[in-house]
């Protein structure tokens, strides 16, 4: 087997086992089977839930007693990180393995030379051997620059870090036909080859008041860690020896084979870091050259344009449906676009009286989806 990145993302659900604390009994189970994956010459990093909880867990506060108010959660985040690290930081030093703590927030991603800096972060910890241990910075984190939740980030830090394979680790086995807390019939899926609506439909919210998002977000994790080229598994943290099992390439869990080849650096940035600023709708022409032939996107074939942007934003690219079918750094900031629109490339210039070199999207600046 290849020697591998490993991102193993750790839900607050694993780390608590259901309970008010951290189960440190198990977290010492966790960092033994990532140390032998470290052994087998893979590359690890952890993106850790837990802040909060353990936060809870060291002021002696049950849901009952405190509000659960973005400020109280920041508070809550602030005292149980330096917590969750320490805990983290004793158990891998059993193996003699260090740790270096990042805590990220969709602001640090969106920029593209701050995204490039992160990576490189990443990269030096990985080159000296050091285990990144990644969180959101919820503290500081407010609702406009976070990402949200720990499943998305976990699709962030696996393509900042170049990784071969994320890890979900939760309280049930996989992705089910429905949430097996609710329906005892439902069936868990091995496989999912292609994430669409009938699959979304599937993934409830989490209703065991620990988690934040539940299986939707493992499921959007799954997507934008797949159109990276990533192979993506859902799995549950209770399972015996599941780190271990996942490296040497056995079946766990829910598996998302990746539906892309890994992508470019600058493409990467195109699907980690900023939230789309608006949309170009194309006609059926532009959809084929864009996604059978891999053509640059021309003027000539966009029918409409939504949402303000400005030149160099990324925008979702999508059929005369509305679906996104990729998405890209547009060139033309959006009220130049919808002069240009369906224009040929000889007529650009003359109506803007400039242009760059009559591309709306170029090719190596666009993913698609
Ligand atoms: N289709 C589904 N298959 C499995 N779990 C589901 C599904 N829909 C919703 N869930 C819920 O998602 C929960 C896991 O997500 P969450 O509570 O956010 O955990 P974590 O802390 O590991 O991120 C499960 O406990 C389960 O109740
Ligand atoms: N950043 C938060 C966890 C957010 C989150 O997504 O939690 P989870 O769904 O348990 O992975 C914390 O450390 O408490």
């Amino acid at each position: 087997m290849s020697k591998q990145t490993i991102v193993v993302k750790l839900g607050t659900s694993v780390l608590t086992g259901g309970t008010s604390k951290l189960d440190r009994a198990h977290m010492i189970e966790l960092v033994r089977q990532c140390a032998l994956l470290r052994k087998a010459g893979h590359q690890l990093i952890v993106v850790t839930s837990g802040a909060i909880a353990a936060g809870r867990e060291h002021l002696s506060l049950t849901h009952g007693n405190i509000a659960p108010t973005i400020a109280n959660k920041q508070m809550l985040a602030a005292v149980g990180q330096s917590r969750l690290i320490q805990v983290w930081e004793s158990l891998f030093s059993i193996y003699d393995i260090h740790v270096g703590q990042m805590l990220l927030t969709r602001a640090d991603l969106e920029d593209r030379e701050r995204f490039l800096n992160a990576k490189d972060m990443l990269k030096a910890l990985l080159n000296h051997g050091i285990v990144p241990i990644i969180n959101e910075n919820d503290a500081v984190a407010t609702a406009e620059i976070k990402v949200g939740d720990n499943d998305n980030l976990s699709a962030l830090a696996a393509i900042l870090g170049g990784a071969d394979k994320l890890l979900l680790l939760t309280d049930q086995p996989g992705l089910f036909t429905a949430d097996p807390r609710n329906n005892p019939d439902a069936k868990l899926i091995e496989e999912v080859a292609e994430i669409d609506a009938s699959i979304r439909s599937l993934a409830g919210d989490s209703v065991s008041g620990l988690g934040t998002g539940g299986m939707a977000t493992k499921l959007q994790a799954a997507e934008i860690a797949g159109r990276a080229g990533i192979e993506v598994v859902i799995a549950a943290g209770h399972s015996e020896n599941v780190i271990t099992r996942l490296s040497e390439g056995k079946s766990v869990g829910t598996r998302f084979p990746p539906t892309s080849s890994p992508l470019e650096n600058r493409k990467q940035w195109i699907l980690a870091g900023p939230p789309p600023h608006g949309e170009l709708v194309l006609d059926e022409g532009a959809c084929k050259a864009v996604v059978e032939r891999g053509s640059s996107l021309l003027p000539k074939g966009i029918t409409a344009i939504n949402g303000e942007f400005n030149r160099g934003d990324v925008v979702r690219i999508v059929n005369p449906q509305g679906l996104e079918i990729a998405r890209g750094i547009c060139r033309y900031p959006a009220k130049d676009m919808n002069l240009i629109k369906g224009l040929h490339s000889e007529q650009i210039d003359k109506t803007l009286g400039y242009g760059y070199g009559s591309v709306a999207v170029h090719r190596d600046d666009l993913v698609l989806k």
